[in-house]
């Protein structure tokens, strides 16, 4: 753990240092800031801000987005790409979508994803099976409460636990089913407002890069599905696949995903 923080700070002051040398660079000239590092960086040459933020605090802020941010999106995108493998018919009517609304000769674009619920609904299902916290971050309770008939009192270190939550068949039809259409032609929130969907938590410490992940998510999966046709390796067959997660802090797969990619738009279109 020490050898990997070590690492992960000589990275993260290489980055400062580097952003910094830009900023000096630009020598009287407005300097544009380009990332959230160069915001943090300017935040803290602010000497009106009420809590200081010193060096290390936007190092630990570079490395929380870091963090927070890579390993949720992609462990969703190959979850999403898993379940689909394994009904090939979800596939077939996402690139019918994709193929009405984009056509073959682009790639998907962020302004596309209003028109193309399916995409959206296969994302939130995933994120419902596969929440990439399934206990959220541990809660204090601030006083004495009851929850479900338990008495639970103050200072109590609480956990929510999501995961069941997404799958309570009181809650949701055939909870085990992966279905996007279940949330197609209906309003769903997941701001943390509807408790029984809360892939990113709810309240004060909810995620704050929710937007981003969700917009992560959706457009890698679309362009995925519209660029290629997903095939299983060899002879495996959909019940082959191994869907058992690893339930920790995070529910990464098991058994890493292996699948075949043909391209499915013109080639001159992989070019780039
Ligand atoms: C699919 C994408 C993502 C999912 C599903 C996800 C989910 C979550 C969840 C469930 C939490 C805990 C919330 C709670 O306890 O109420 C969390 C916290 C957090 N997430 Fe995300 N996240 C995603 C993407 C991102 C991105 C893109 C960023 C930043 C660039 C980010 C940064 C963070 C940070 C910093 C926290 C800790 C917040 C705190 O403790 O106050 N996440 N995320």
């Amino acid at each position: 753990m020490k050898v990997v923080s070590k690492k992960f700070d000589r990275f993260l002051e290489h980055v400062l240092d580097e952003h910094n040398a830009r900023r000096m660079a630009a020598d009287g000239e407005k300097f544009v800031a380009r990332d959230m590092v160069d915001l943090l960086l300017q935040l803290a040459d602010d000497p009106n801000l009420d809590v200081k933020l010193e060096r290390h605090g936007v190092k630990a802020f570079t490395q929380d987005l870091l963090a927070g941010g890579t390993e949720s999106s992609t462990m969703t995108v190959e979850w999403a790409i898993s379940e689909i493998l394994k009904k090939p018919e979800i596939f077939e009517k996402a690139t019918k979508e994709l193929d009405r609304v984009i056509g073959k000769n682009r790639w998907v674009q962020e302004k596309d994803m209003p028109n193309l619920p399916y995409i959206k609904a296969i994302a939130i299902e995933t994120m419902r099976l596969h929440p990439v916290a399934p206990m959220l971050t541990p809660r204090r309770t601030r006083e004495d409460c009851k929850v479900a008939g338990y008495d639970i009192t103050e200072g109590t270190r609480v956990f929510v636990n999501i995961w069941t939550i997404m799958r309570d068949p009181k809650l949701w039809d055939n909870p085990e089913v992966f279905c996007p259409e279940r949330f197609i032609g209906k309003e769903v929130d997941i701001k943390g407002h509807d408790f029984k969907l809360l892939p990113f938590g709810a309240g004060r410490r909810m995620c704050p890069g929710y937007n981003l992940g969700l917009k992560v998510v959706e457009g890698t999966l679309a362009n995925l599905l519209h660029g290629f046709n997903w095939k299983l390796p060899n002879t495996m067959t959909e019940d082959d696949l191994n869907m058992e997660e690893i339930f920790g802090l995070s529910t990464p797969k098991k058994i890493p995903l292996i699948t075949v990619a043909q391209p499915r738009l013109p080639l001159e279109m992989y070019h780039f």
